[in-house]
């Protein structure tokens, strides 16, 4: 008993695991309302700390699961939330296997994600889309721009094209430092991610992930440079798009250009 007193206190942020702990009950419902609830009967929130968006999520006809790297956040959790118990899964989630819990049942994935790991919690989502129809949750506020800007956005990058070859996304509202202990240095931004119906690629995924990131390392220059190295055809480097610099390519083009790129001979 003496145990369970002592981990009732409130967790202490620690930095290096990216802890800001949201203190505004309405932002935490917000982003669980984000969640469409179509398709999928689980939620794994990423990171719940002391529970301030889990408690609402808990409210909501679907099974809600846990996975936090922190031990004093997961005693707490243990603690305060007693029929959640089972479902708190104490691990890294970049190094977690989904399939350990989930099999290949779908679910979606939210959190107030830790910011030091959350383009890495996009990479591992796309990576998993067969089962995460639908993503939702707060980052760093540019992170939440770049991944939702369409071409032509100074922001427009890597992660936009990637995420929004496979998914929808939109941004959906911005969060001020204030209401988080510790407040992070930066505004924070929401957004959802929902799988697109048809989320297939029409060209070889990895030449795509090549290309877009070929031509985004040097993203001042024109494709027909930053694409030098794949020696393709002077027919195909003919194409006017080889004119033009990626941040002004849609997704579709990029997707486009990877199957031209695939059948150059
Ligand atoms: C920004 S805090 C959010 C906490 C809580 N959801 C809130 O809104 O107050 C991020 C949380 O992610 C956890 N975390 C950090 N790295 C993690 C990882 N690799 N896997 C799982 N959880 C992680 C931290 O311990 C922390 O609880």
């Amino acid at each position: 008993m003496a145990h369970q007193k002592h981990n009732n206190h409130q967790v202490k942020a620690k930095k290096f695991l990216g802890q800001h702990f949201l203190e505004d009950e309405s932002i935490a419902e917000a982003i669980a309302d984000s969640l469409t609830l179509n398709g999928y009967k689980n939620v794994l929130e990423i990171g719940p700390g002391m529970g301030v968006l889990t408690k609402y999520l808990l409210k909501k006809p679907i099974t809600t699961y846990v996975i936090e790297i922190d031990r004093d956040s997961v005693e707490y959790l243990q603690n305060n939330y007693l029929n959640l118990a089972p479902r708190i899964i104490e691990q890294d989630f970049l190094k977690y296997d989904l399939s350990t819990t989930f099999s290949e049942e779908p679910l979606a994935i939210i959190g107030n994600f830790p910011y030091n790991i959350s383009t890495q919690i996009v990479f591992k989502t796309l990576e998993l889309r067969d089962q995460i129809p639908e993503f939702s949750g707060m980052f760093q506020k540019e992170v939440a721009q770049r991944i939702c800007s369409k071409e032509g956005s100074k922001v427009y990058g890597i992660l936009s094209v990637l995420t929004q070859a496979f998914y929808d996304a939109e941004y959906l509202f911005t969060v001020p430092p204030t209401v988080f202990n510790p407040p992070p240095r930066v505004e924070s931004g929401v957004l959802r991610l929902i799988r697109k119906a048809d989320y297939s690629l029409p060209c070889d995924e990895k030449l795509f992930f090549r290309v877009v990131k070929q031509a985004f390392q040097q993203r001042r220059k024109t494709m027909r440079n930053s694409l030098k190295t794949m020696e393709l055809s002077d027919s195909l480097k003919a194409n006017p798009i080889f004119d033009k610099r990626p941040e002004q390519i849609s997704v579709a083009q990029f997707l486009e250009l990877t199957s031209l790129i695939e059948n150059d001979k």
